[in-house]
């Protein structure tokens, strides 16, 4: 496929880069940056020389590059997707658009602009939810797929089995979960300045994370009425990683065989979903560099709650993994086509 990423100088971007270097059927066409046009990639990501030492070209390009891409690749910050896609669908109405932001998220335009305080401009977009396990018969005939967020993908995957099979008690899900830092992207800022995370763990937006209403907004769906979670995202000292420990009430009388049938019913046959089972514990280096998602599940008798968690790496299956994933269903390839290798350890 003719690939073009649109904001590859960030970490989302040069993932995509590493991975699509190693994918049979993807040659990527153009690479755009607004601060370095003209900078060779490799330039500013040694790790990808012998791959690439295309150059950066503006968005000014995006007219030239829509026409002759079959795929774009949006890694921008949430509320810069929108204007791109709207322009990208009228040079090409056939190109396939795949938002690594918030843009194209949400089927509720007005949630987006409340929690991501913009407003919406591409309101005509018919966007699928990435969440390739759950979603894949849409993104198959999807023209925009809004790939989901890195906490978010987590959360949900280790939820949506008990919800969908109406195991727990919807007004108690609480959802705690952990980022490495490369979650907030390349970009300096003081809360992921070495001397602030190194030996430092911390909550932040405590009952005010956009992933909220993300997690809400797809778990809802799969109830098929409203919920609201609690939601507190750490940050960790580490690169990459989410782990996501999400705590729910069982309704009366379910049993930890029905648990354990729901996630094997909804991922027995995923490759990417691994199931470490009852009293399964996942890890982040386990998943480091992969699209995989290990989930484990534990039922604690003395409360009546389950502890679902997962984990992830938020670069890959809660990025840029999951958006090739998305790709190879969207071109009818084998998903797992330039995915399927294993994790560095330790
Ligand atoms: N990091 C993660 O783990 C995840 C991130 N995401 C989302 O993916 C998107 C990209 O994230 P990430 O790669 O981490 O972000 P980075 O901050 O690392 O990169 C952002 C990119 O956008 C470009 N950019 C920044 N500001 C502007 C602007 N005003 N106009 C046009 N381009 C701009 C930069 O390019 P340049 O300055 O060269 O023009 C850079 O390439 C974000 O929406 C993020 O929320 C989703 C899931 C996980
Ligand atoms: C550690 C860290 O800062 N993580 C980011 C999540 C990145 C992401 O997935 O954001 P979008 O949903 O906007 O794409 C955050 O908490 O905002």
């Amino acid at each position: 496929m003719k690939i073009s990423i649109i904001g590859a100088t960030g970490y989302t971007g040069a993932e995509l880069l590493r991975i699509l270097a190693s994918h049979p059927a993807a040659e990527v066409l153009y690479i755009t940056s607004e601060s370095q046009p003209g900078t060779a990639i490799n330039e500013i990501y040694p790790h990808l020389t012998r791959f690439y030492s295309k150059k950066l070209v503006s968005l000014a390009e995006l007219e030239q590059i829509a026409k002759q891409s079959e795929v774009l690749f949006i890694g921008l910050p949430h509320g810069h997707a929108m204007e791109v896609g709207r322009k990208a669908t009228a040079a090409n109405p056939d190109i396939k658009i795949i938002d690594l932001g918030a843009d194209y998220r949400f089927k509720d335009y007005a949630v987006y602009e409340q929690w991501y305080k913009v407003a919406h401009t591409h309101k005509e977009a018919q966007a699928v939810y990435g969440l390739t396990e759950l979603k894949r018969s849409q993104v198959r005939g999807a023209s925009i797929i809004g790939n989901p967020g890195c906490y978010t993908t987590a959360s949900i995957l280790a939820l949506a089995p008990l919800v969908q099979h109406r195991l727990i008690d919807l007004a108690t899900i609480i959802v705690d979960a952990k980022s490495g830092v490369s979650g907030a992207g390349r970009g300096l800022n003081l809360g992921a300045h070495f001397t602030e995370v190194f030996e430092n763990v911390k909550a932040y937006n405590v009952a005010g994370h956009r992933h909220t209403p993300e997690i809400e907004a797809v778990l809802g769906e799969l109830a098929g009425e409203d919920l609201v979670i609690s939601f507190t995202p750490h940050l960790i000292p580490v690169a990459r990683g989410i782990l996501s420990t999400c705590y729910a009430t069982l309704k009366q009388g379910v049993t930890a065989a029905a648990v354990d049938k729901a996630y094997n019913s909804l991922y027995g046959d995923e490759y990417f979903i691994r199931l470490l089972g009852p009293g399964g514990y996942p890890a982040t280096k386990n998943t480091r560099g992969t699209n995989f998602c290990d989930l484990g599940w534990h039922i604690d008798q003395r409360t009546g709650r389950v502890v679902a968690v997962a984990a992830i790496d938020n670069l890959v299956k809660g990025a840029a993994g999951q958006a090739v994933q998305n790709m190879n269903v969207l071109f009818k390839l084998e998903e797992r086509t330039g995915l399927d290798n294993a994790p560095l350890y330790p």
